[in-house]
C-alpha cells in the first residue's frame, strides 16, 4: 500500500517504518526532518527504511530525526524485526538483518496474540579500538581518557557497536547534566562522525541505570545500541558480570556480553499505530 507506514517503541524510543518499495517520494534529509516533526509530521525519533539486501534475508536504513543517517539502531532493530514478522515479511521467527554497521540476527522469541513481543538481537561485536569507532584520540583505546569541554571535563570510554557511543561513568544520574554536557560531547571535534553519549551509574553487579543524549536525535527514553555500549564498557572496566540489566526512563533491557565481546540485546517492542502519509504531507517534504 504507498506510503504505508508503522508507528511502533521500544521502550519508549519510537521509529516510522517505511518500505522503500512503497513510497512515492525521494526520502531526503528534509523529507525525513519533517516526517518526524511532531508538529508538521507524525513525530519520531527517527525512520526505519526497508530496504532490499543481497547478503541478509532483509536491509535495513536507519534514519536520525536530524536527517542524518546512523550505521545501527538497537530499538530500531527490534521494531523493524517485529514489523517483518507481523506483516508477513518473514517467514520464521529468527532471520538476518543487514545494516549499514553490520549484518545482525534477528530472532523473535516472545508473542502476545499472535504479534512478536518480545525480540532478540545478536548485535555483533564491540570495538574498542579508537580509529575504528572513530575517536581522535592518541591512545589505542579510549578508555578512561579525560574530554575537556568549555566549561567542565569529563572522563570518557569510547565504544562502537556499529555506531560510535561515548560512555560517561557517574556516581549520579542527572537528566538536566546530560541535556546541557550530551550535546557538547555530541559534538565535540574528537569525534569526526559526531558521536552516542550514554551517562551510567552501575547500581549492582547485573544492574546499571542509565541516561541517554543521541547523537542526530537528542534525550531518548531508551536507546539499544547505548545500552550496548554501556554493557561493554562497564564489562571492560570490571565493574559488573556479563549478564546485565541496562535501566532507562523507558524501560529496561537485558545485555549479555560474550568472552569475544559479542552483543546480544533482548527488550520488548509494542506497535503505537499504522496509516497512510496524506498526500498533502507528501507535498509538503521538500518544503
Ligand atoms: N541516533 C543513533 C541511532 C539510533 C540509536 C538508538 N535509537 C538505538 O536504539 O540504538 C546514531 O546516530 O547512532
Amino acid at each position: 500500500m504507498q506510503n504505508f507506514f508503522v508507528k511502533s517503541h521500544g521502550l519508549g524510543n519510537d521509529y516510522i517504518v517505511l518500505n522503500q518499495d512503497e513510497i512515492t517520494f525521494e526520502l531526503t534529509e528534509k523529507a525525513i526532518i519533517r516526517i518526524c516533526d511532531v508538529h508538521f509530521g507524525i513525530g519520531s525519533d527517527g525512520i526505519l527504511l526497508k530496504v532490499p539486501s543481497e547478503k541478509a534475508d532483509f536491509g535495513l536504513r536507519i534514519l536520525n530525526p536530524d536527517g542524518s543517517e546512523a550505521e545501527k539502531s538497537g530499538n530500531g532493530l527490534r521494531i523493524f524485526a517485529k514489523y517483518l514478522y507481523d506483516y508477513g515479511f518473514a517467514l520464521s521467527k529468527s532471520f538476518s538483518i543487514e545494516t549499514p554497521g553490520g549484518l545482525v540476527r534477528a530472532e523473535v522469541i516472545e508473542e502476545k496474540n499472535n504479534k512478536a513481543f518480545t525480540i532478540k538481537v545478536d548485535m555483533g561485536k564491540a570495538i574498542f579500538e579508537s580509529k575504528k569507532i572513530p575517536v581522535n584520540c592518541e591512545k589505542e583505546e579510549c578508555i578512561g581518557e579525560t574530554l575537556e569541554l568549555e566549561y567542565r571535563g569529563y572522563e570518557i570510554n569510547c565504544v562502537s557497536v556499529g555506531n560510535p557511543h561515548c560512555v560517561v561513568l557517574k556516581d549520579e544520574l542527572d537528566e538536566k547534566e546530560i541535556k546541557t554536557f550530551g550535546p557538547q560531547i555530541e559534538t565535540n571535534p574528537m569525534f569526526p562522525n559526531r558521536i552516542n553519549v550514554q551517562f551510567a551509574k552501575v547500581v549492582s553487579p547485573n544492574e546499571v541505570e542509565v541516561m541517554i543524549w543521541e547523537r542526530g536525535a537528542g534525550w531518548t527514553l531508551a536507546s539499544g545500541s547505548s545500552s550496548c555500549a554501556v554493557a561493554c564498557t562497564v564489562v571492560k572496566r570490571g565493574l559488573t558480570e556479563r549478564n546485565l540489566t541496562i535501566k532507562m526512563p523507558g524501560g529496561n533491557l537485558a545485555i549479555e556480553i560474550d568472552e569475544d565481546w559479542e552483543i546480544r540485546m533482548t527488550g520488548e517492542v509494542r506497535e503505537i499505530g499504522s496509516g497512510i502519509l496524506s498526500d498533502e504531507l507528501i507535498e509538503d517534504l521538500e518544503l
